[in-house]
């Protein structure tokens, strides 16, 4: 739809350019997605779930309705498709009116109200077209039929900037194309990706014998594969739809396509494991709580989900390297978390505290927004007054179990361990992680004893606990690292790797490859 290859930013001027019955200073551009749709009477999937999702991250979306089921958590009884005028007239009074980021489509029943939905962006065009090509809901039931194959294989796809076909629909519109591995998915988002899309996300809920829930990615050169563990839930009404709204939610804050598939793929199976217990409907089918995330689960002692394979690229920041390349934190982290990083730690050392909490307050706003964690370093108050998603502390610092007690036991807790008994007792006080370092010398920081490759081996032997290895860690030597022969050593800590460089992206990118394919070594 657009020539932004999917990596967009705001344009500098956007203040002045949107609107203009107000004065340019009162102006807050909120990120505006439009879905069209159908509803779903039981409110789990179609436009309902459009709806949860984008408000759940903060992202206006109007409605335009083609077709009103009737359908509950048994399935779906009845479809009404509405007249293609009337949708074509739901489509100018919100296009001639808002500033669309993104428009997703869901339920598109027949040609005519294809034709329709061509027509209005062709008159008013947007900066991103999400085609989610519904067909069959996850109950089995046809939603629209095989005669608008041809006008989205020939129309709709090639003006797409992504399309989230399930394995059904993939095969559908590669002539019933048989997918029933990974390797298929693979081949049929690549065929996907001829028809002209500029991504394909082909999602693999659905596919038989997996233990892992697999979506495959292509962008027309590469492939990711994105996998999470399979929930065992009834409710997974109205996952596909709430991927693809969460997509387009994403990319209208300003999301790089394959950051927001991401943050996306893990809302759903947040949302998913947070729900999978809830009963709505006495039917095989349940819809799940789109708003997990402004709850606490009073059953649970801890209810946030720290992931250990989020130790996997750890950036630890540094402002004299920022100010060193003159580029602000906010544009370094960014950059890192962009070019692969899983996970942030703040680190000042030299700045007030006033400062240290303005700086700590945009650095989440861009991790939020990207589904990566932040910790502080250090400072329980800044984390605390800034609902940071946790600390790391050194030996000289506040004690774990204190700092456990103070933060309570929703917050992700590191602490950095030169040997097994510290380790030992970091798992006792109730540590996520632990940090183990300097694995080798760095100028970072002065007079640390390192304790080599061997030193780390026995950290991680002494504990349970997942590990990060830090310490003069840079793409030459993450290899060796990630081949020691310790299960819970999850990834490495950086610093001047990714910071101290004139391209923060390419270093975080170049170094997300070398640990990826050390991993794969091992
Ligand atoms: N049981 C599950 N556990 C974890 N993720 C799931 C599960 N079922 C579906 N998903 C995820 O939900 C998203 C929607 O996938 P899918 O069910 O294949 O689409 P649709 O709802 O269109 O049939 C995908 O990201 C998929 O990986
Ligand atoms: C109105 C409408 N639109 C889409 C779906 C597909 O949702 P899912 O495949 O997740 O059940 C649905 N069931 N109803
Ligand atoms: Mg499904």
């Amino acid at each position: 739809m657009n020539s932004l290859g999917g990596i967009r930013s705001w344009p500098a001027n956007w203040r002045s350019t949107t609107a203009s019955m107000t004065t340019t200073e009162s102006v807050r551009k909120v990120p505006q997605v439009l879905t069209v749709a159908g509803s779903d009477s039981g409110a789990g999937a179609g436009i309902q779930a459009d709806l949860k999702v984008c408000a759940a991250r903060g992202v206006y979306c109007a409605s335009v309705i083609t077709a009103v089921t009737a359908q509950n958590t048994r399935g779906v009884q009845s479809v009404h498709l509405l007249p293609p005028e009337f949708i074509s007239e739901q489509l100018k009074s919100v296009l001639s009116d808002f500033e669309f980021d993104v428009v997703k489509t869901g339920m598109l029943p027949s040609t005519e109200i294809v034709e329709v939905l061509l027509q209005n962006l062709s008159d008013f065009p947007v900066r991103a077209l999400v085609v989610d090509p519904v067909m069959v809901s996850t109950s089995g039931h046809v939603l629209a039929g095989s005669s608008i194959l041809s006008i989205f294989r020939e129309r709709l796809l090639p003006i797409a900037d992504i399309i989230t076909p399930n394995v059904k629909e993939a095969s559908a519109l590669l002539d019933g194309f048989r997918i029933e591995t990974v390797a298929e998915m693979r081949s049929a988002a690549k065929s996907l990706h001829e028809m002209g899309p500029r991504f394909v996300l082909v999602k693999g809920g659905d596919l038989p014998d997996s233990s892992d829930s697999v979506d495959v990615y292509f962008d027309g050169k590469e492939f990711h594969e994105l996998r999470s563990p399979r929930i065992a839930t009834r409710n997974t009404h109205g996952t596909g739809c709430t991927l693809a709204s969460c997509i387009a939610a994403e990319l209208a804050k300003g999301s790089s396509m394959l950051s927001a598939v991401k943050v996306a793929k893990r809302f759903v199976d947040n949302a998913l494991d947070y729900s999978k217990d809830i009963v709505i409907g006495s039917g095989m089918q349940g819809p799940f709580d789109h708003f997990f995330g402004l709850k606490k689960d009073p059953q649970s002692s801890r209810c946030s989900i720290f992931n250990p394979d989020d130790l996997f690229l750890y950036a630890v920041t540094d402002s004299r390297m920022n100010k060193k390349w003159n580029r602000s934190i906010v544009d370094a982290l960014k950059a890192a978390i962009e070019g692969g990083a899983t996970i942030i730690q703040l680190r000042e050392k030299e700045a007030e505290t006033r400062e240290f909490l303005e700086e700590a307050k945009a650095c989440i706003d861009i991790c939020r927004s990207h589904g990566v964690s932040l910790l502080i370093n250090d400072r329980i108050d800044i984390a605390l007054a800034c609902d940071a998603d946790g600390v790391h502390v050194g030996q000289s610092d506040m004690p774990v179990d204190l700092v456990r007690s103070l933060l309570g036991p929703d917050k992700i807790i590191g602490v950095s361990c030169k040997t097994p008994e510290q380790a030992h007792q970091a798992w006792k006080d109730g540590a996520d992680y632990i940090g183990s370092g300097g694995v080798f010398p760095t100028n970072t920081k002065a007079n640390n004893r390192t304790i080599g490759l061997d030193g780390l081996k026995e950290v991680c032997e002494a504990s349970k606990l997942p590990v990060v290895a830090i310490g003069g860690i840079g793409i030459s030597n993450a290899g060796s690292v990630m081949q020691i022969d310790a299960p819970n050593l999850k990834g490495v800590a950086v610093v001047s790797a990714l910071f101290d460089q004139d391209c923060v992206l390419t270093q975080a990118k170049k170094l997300h490859k070398t640990l990826k394919e050390s991993k794969r070594g091992i």
